[in-house]
């Protein structure tokens, strides 16, 4: 097992062009072992029958668990529909559900993301902020991070007149483990242009947490 982990060389390089890291993927085979380990951490058997094929999914897990690495959010906010009649209000969609990982543990953290921007322009297709959310959550994380990267990703990409971004969570980490307090929840926001002005953030906020349909 020694010998796998040294190997691993994990090289880590900042591209030029987009800052992001250079990961060279261990092997499968590299993970399997990883996971093998973990198994005797925590203190069974990996070689019992029903342990026997946890390596290979867990490592199938992770690439679904951490696929955001793999997408690029200014992507899927590429299109742009500018037929909305001259609408320039608020668009607010609430209640994104995401499940992501904190960076510290690695344990989950779920909660519900709110976007709200004013277009600029043109209007995004509704689905594609739920999918931002995910690009960014399926990554190892806090949620402060995961919070002003969504918010960055609508700014750049729609060049709105403002974006506000919400996230309410519970942490695994401070509930399962730790500190051990079931129930709290983090609010963490992000606000850009329009909504840097209190009344704006006052209407975002009603607007979240208005009765639903
Ligand atoms: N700010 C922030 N902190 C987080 C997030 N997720 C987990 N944490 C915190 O990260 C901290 C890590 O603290 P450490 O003292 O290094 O680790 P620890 O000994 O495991 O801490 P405890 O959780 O208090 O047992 C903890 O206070 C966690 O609650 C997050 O998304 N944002
Ligand atoms: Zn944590």
């Amino acid at each position: 097992m020694d010998n796998v982990v040294k190997s691993l060389s994990v090289e880590r390089a900042i591209s030029p062009s987009a800052g992001k890291f250079i990961i060279k993927q261990p092997t499968q085979a590299q993970a399997e072992d990883a996971v093998r380990t973990l198994i005797l951490w925590a203190g069974d058997d990996p070689s019992r029958e029903g342990l026997l094929e946890t390596p290979a999914r867990v490592a199938k897990a992770y690439r679904e668990l951490y696929r955001g690495y793999q997408e690029d959010a200014g992507a899927i906010l590429d299109r742009v529909f500018e037929e909305v009649d001259g609408y320039q209000d608020m668009v607010l969609v609430r209640d994104i559900p995401f499940h992501s990982h904190c960076e510290h543990h690695m344990v989950p953290f779920v909660g519900k993301v709110h976007i709200g921007y004013y277009p600029n322009g043109g209007v995004v297709g509704l689905s594609k902020l739920a999918r931002v959310v995910d690009v960014f959550a399926r990554r190892l994380q806090t949620q402060e991070t995961m919070t002003a990267q969504i918010a960055h990703a609508i700014e750049t990409s729609l060049k709105p007149h403002g974006v506000a971004v919400l996230v309410e969570a519970e942490h695994m980490c401070m509930s399962m483990r730790g500190v051990q307090k079931q129930g709290s929840s983090t609010l963490t926001t992000q606000y850009t242009g329009r909504f840097r002005d209190a009344a704006e953030q006052v209407r975002f906020f009603t607007m979240v947490k208005s009765p639903g349909l």
